[in-house]
């Protein structure tokens, strides 16, 4: 790890080297310091470039090192090193240059970037601020508004927009370094006054007060219950009021009053368990590092419904070409229309960020009925209705038709993958890939692992994942897979709370002010009753297989709530049909409103069943649906669905718009200690005897048992399982 120099012309070259993503170590820090001392003090040196190893600028301060950065790294005091140096200095910026790699190169007098290169300030993603010096240089150079969108979001910035931003002063399709030392060559000797952002004006909208005070309230409804955009809002406002070194005060007591939260630590979690996940191994010795993916070269997507259309707008973004296909001419037709419509409006929104070229990235989408077509694809996804005999009739003809080596995936959100692979020639070869809605938009891909599924199969779907800009989470082969098990008996739970008594809105209201994006009945709504109401019905829960006698709030020995039977009964699907649990303007509406139709009929239901209310305390509502899908989770790890709670929890925070700032619900676990987590479990499930699902598992009881051990530890307590991975 160092900072090494050689000298071009009168050019000394820097550069930063700690792989892979040459992170601002400590020790890498010194070394560009004293790299950069020496240049200044050398005679033969006029101009400074600095880059990183290996086609990567900077992602930053090394996240690793966070534990041990209570007295803070020199990275302030090196980036004003360089920005006060009389001799030019120029960042030449391929692959990222992000938080601390941007600030960095923010102190340097110009900026050259690569085209495929990406800047950003990403700390917010982490619980923080920029605190050395960007949130303070960044509005000098581009004005509040666009640093305001990109310190609250911490996006990540193409060198195209960036240039259009004014972040950059030049892109260039190749030789960055050799550009950069012919910029540094050409300044040398130019007054360097106005290239030292410090020492600029901030750029300001008129009435900057009223704009920041309005973005506060805006960013406060955005990213409920996170600390961090809020502070990024609190220290541009130092940058507009304070001159620059008392903001950069403010700036770094920003950064260490969050550097202490629970929150910075949760999502520092989330991000290292975003990377371990991507590590996966199989109990027979089988991972990630011993199998080979194969190369997907071109796809398939079978039917155009919701899902496959935006699975289809997924790899063509991803620039993978790809043939979709349909039943029938009417199906097609609808299908591609909508596709093209999806995919105008991804380059509409990349056009708007200055990609003009985005359009020609495009993998190119071919529409066919033909099955003959998929002949010679490397990767089929079957993306039809929930339907098994469906998806197998489906899959026995791939089966004939595509070349021995493609690999059948099923898009499934719980249906077995092993009763489709067994009637294929390729069993081996098929997995499920779980997609969220929309595809082409949510990151998480549940990558499902059935019992004959390779593990070239398995690395070759998640480096699809990974192909499509997703986190792919490998899991087992059980119902509903890991995310919607957990998920329905926590929709089950908020259900039961409203024949107990409560409101679909406080329930709704108690759940996203924990931070959830969606509480459990808007999100039905959205998703539509019918549904689930027609699994339910398939499988003889509701409906005409139901046996005759059947208690109506009761299945086997388990309490049973008929509600979402009835609403879908009386044509209440939610927002498609203008009325669920809550009532919208129109049909397709998504404004959603109580509705008094509701509490009359309630009130009826109790009354037909005999209920007893009770006032059901806001703290009931959060500890009764979280941590039943808490217990469940302790359960997919003791039946060996997921191979550690990091799994679960990288699922729920990008797939179920759980708040990334509690870490996921296994993390959030740990924080509220397992031993009250069990307590309330017992109080609940003594309280609700016929709901089984509240009853604590035995691997809870048993890390509570072992004293409560850390998160990272859970693995080890295992013990002996009957993996499903
Ligand atoms: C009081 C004042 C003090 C001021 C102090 C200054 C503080 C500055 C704040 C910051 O800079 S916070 C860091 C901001 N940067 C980021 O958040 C970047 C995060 N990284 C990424 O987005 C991605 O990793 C990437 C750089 C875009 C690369 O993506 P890719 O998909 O190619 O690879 P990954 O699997 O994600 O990462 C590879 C490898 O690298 C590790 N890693 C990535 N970034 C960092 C980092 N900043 N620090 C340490 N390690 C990092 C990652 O964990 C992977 O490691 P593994 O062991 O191979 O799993």
């Amino acid at each position: 790890m160092a900072a090494f120099s050689y000298i071009c012309d009168s050019v000394a070259v820097i550069t930063m080297s700690n792989p892979p993503v040459n992170a601002l170590s400590s020790a890498l820090i010194r070394a560009v310091q004293k790299a950069v001392e020496e240049a200044i003090g050398d005679f033969a040196v006029e101009a400074i470039v600095i880059r990183g190893d290996k086609g990567k600028f900077s992602a930053g301060a090394d996240i690793r090192e966070f534990n041990r950065l209570e007295r803070g790294p020199p990275l302030v005091s090196l980036i004003d090193l360089i920005e006060d140096s009389k001799k030019p200095v120029v960042a030449a910026i391929e692959g990222v240059a992000l938080g601390g790699g941007l600030e960095l190169a923010l102190g340097c007098h110009y900026r050259i970037a690569h085209a495929q290169a990406y800047v950003g300030l990403p700390e917010v993603l982490l619980g923080l601020v920029p605190a050395a010096g960007g949130a303070l240089r960044l509005p000098r150079l581009i004005g509040i508004s666009a640093t305001l969108s990109m310190i609250t979001t911490g996006k990540y910035v193409q060198a195209r927009e960036a240039l259009k931003l004014g972040i950059v002063d030049k892109v260039v399709g190749e030789n960055t370094v050799d550009e950069a030392i012919q910029l540094a060559k050409k300044v040398i000797g130019q007054p360097l006054g106005s290239r030292q952002l410090s020492t600029l004006p901030v750029q300001c909208p008129p009435n900057v007060e009223a704009f920041l005070d309005e973005a506060m309230v805006k960013v406060k409804k955005q990213f409920r219950g996170a600390q961090s955009p809020l502070a990024c809002v609190e220290v541009l406002r130092a940058a507009v009021q304070l001159p620059y070194l008392e903001g950069k005060k403010k700036e770094r007591e920003l950064f260490q009053f969050l550097y202490t939260t629970d929150q910075t630590r949760a999502q520092q979690y989330a991000f290292f368990a975003e990377r371990e996940v991507a590590k996966w191994t199989l109990p027979s010795g089988a991972s990630w590092k011993t199998a080979s993916p194969q190369p997907i070269r071109t796809a398939a997507v079978i039917g155009l419904g919701t899902m496959g259309r935006s699975i289809v707008t997924s790899l063509a973004k991803a620039k993978i070409p790809v043939i979709a296909l349909e039943q029938d001419k009417k199906q097609l037709d609808i299908g591609s229309k909508a596709v093209m419509s999806l995919l105008d409006r991804e380059i509409l929104k990349m056009e708007q960020l200055g990609h003009t070229e985005f359009t020609n990235s495009l993998g190119p989408v071919q529409f066919t009925l033909d099955y003959g077509k998929l002949r010679d694809v490397d990767i089929v996804i079957e993306a039809v209705f929930e339907n098994m005999a469906l998806k197998k009739e489906i899959f026995r003809h791939l089966s004939g038709i595509c070349k021995p080596e493609a690999f059948l995936c099923t898009n499934t959100s719980g249906l077995d993958i092993d009763e489709m692979a067994s009637v294929t020639n390729r069993p081996q070869m098929v997995i499920g890939t779980h997609f969220f809605s929309p595809a082409h938009i949510m990151k998480l891909l549940e990558v499902v692992h059935g019992h004959y599924t390779s593990s070239t199969t398995i690395s070759t779907a998640m480096r699809l994942a990974k192909m499509l800009g997703k986190v792919g989470v490998l899991v087992g082969n059980c119902p509903s897979f890991v995310g919607n098990r957990l998920m329905r008996l926590y929709v089950e739970q908020a259900v039961f709370l409203v024949e107990e008594g409560s409101k679909p809105e406080e329930i709704d209201r108690a759940l996203e002010d924990f931070g959830l994006a969606m509480g459990p009945f808007r999100m039905m709504d959205l998703a539509g009753l019918d549904i689930g109401w027609k699994a339910r019905t398939e499988i003889g829960l509701t409906g005409p297989k139901l046996p005759i006698g059947t208690p109506a709030r009761q299945r086997g020995s388990k309490r049973y709530s008929p509600l979402p039977d009835i609403l879908c009964e009386k044509g209440r699907f939610g927002q498609k049909s203008g009325q669920g649990w809550y009532k919208y303007e129109k049909s397709g509406g998504r404004n959603a409103m109580p509705d008094p139709w509701l509490y009359n009929f309630l009130s009826e239901y109790q009354r037909i069943h005999n209920l007893k209310t009770h006032y059901v305390t806001q703290e009931e509502i959060i500890e009764r649906c979280l941590y039943v899908l808490i217990n469940e989770g302790f359960k997919v790890l003791e039946d060996g669905i997921a191979s550690g709670p990091e799994d679960i929890d990288v699922i729920y925070n990008n797939g179920y718009g759980w708040p990334k700032y509690t870490g996921g619900p296994m993390y959030y676990a740990s924080i509220v200690g397992l031993p009250v987590v069990l307590t309330k479990l017992e109080k609940y499930y003594g309280a609700n005897p016929d709901i089984p699902d509240l009853k604590p598992s035995s691997f809870l009881k048993k890390l509570v048992s072992k004293g409560n051990p850390p998160l990272k530890e859970w693995r080890s307590h295992l013990g002996f399982q009957s993996s499903m991975l």
